[in-house]
């Protein structure tokens, strides 16, 4: 089966219900551990990219990761654009009931296109790396005024064969109340939803706002790679 045939195989009516309880909802096995290692392989070869960024170096964490430049990497491209699709009526949802004008176009071109429009034109698709001591601060890939409200982490290493540590966390702030962490357990291939920013949650009195982030915990040992696929463009 094809990354995009697996797509199609996916349970989209459970992993939007899990979405609008949790916040976050995993796609088992999206890639097989082939594809996987072909994408890992894909970071030391600079021509990829448009830019290095050595997280140290901004406070972001330790560790570091490449930004893909256009265009993208087939296998990259085909999953930015196949997931897309699904993952707008629920970005639509959330829009309506977080009392958001913006909704968003049922293709990614054409979504992308709006980006390009207002300025954020440089592609925002990553590949992580990390190695024993690393990590990844609480964070949000904003990059812009015009963000989808959903992202996606594909985990490219095998835990417990080739990396220790290194758990994906998110966390929730609710309003007036303590945050609250998540760590979703992930093989590798598994591809995590996750909201960018906010998330509305059913309250007694109506919808509420949610504020989300999410970072990795210390590698402590291997290498550990991670695909990024965040479907707005960076200004
Ligand atoms: O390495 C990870 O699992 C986190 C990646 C990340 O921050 C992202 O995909 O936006
Ligand atoms: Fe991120």
């Amino acid at each position: 089966m094809t990354p995009r045939q697996r797509l199609e195989q996916v349970d989209w009516p459970a992993l939007e219900q899990h979405l609008d309880d949790q916040g976050h909802a995993v796609i088992p096995g999206l890639l097989d551990a082939g594809e996987c290692t072909g994408l890992a392989a894909l970071y030391a070869e600079t021509d990829h990219f448009r830019s290095r960024v050595v997280m140290a170096r901004h406070g972001f964490g330790r560790g570091e990761y490449q930004y893909f430049t256009y265009p993208l990497p087939t296998l990259v491209d085909t999953l930015r654009q196949n997931l897309y699709p699904h993952l707008v009526p629920i970005a639509n949802r959330w829009q309506a009931r977080l009392g958001k004008q913006r909704r968003f176009p049922v293709e990614h071109r054409a979504y992308l296109a709006q980006c390009h429009d207002g300025g954020q034109c440089r592609p925002t698709p990553l590949l992580l790396r990390y190695r024993p001591g690393d990590y990844n601060c609480l964070h949000q890939d904003l990059y812009g005024e015009n963000w989808f409200p959903l992202q996606v982490a594909v985990l490219l290493s095998a835990p417990g064969e080739q990396f220790e540590g290194g758990e994906f966390v998110l966390t929730e702030q609710r309003p007036r109340r303590q945050s609250r962490a998540m760590v979703p357990p992930l093989r590798q291939g598994d591809a995590l939803v996750f909201a960018v920013n906010q998330r509305p949650v059913a309250g007694q009195r109506g919808d509420y706002r949610v504020t989300l982030r999410h970072g990795v915990s210390e590698l402590r040992r291997g290498e550990r790679y991670t695909l990024g696929l965040i479907f707005h463009d960076a200004a």
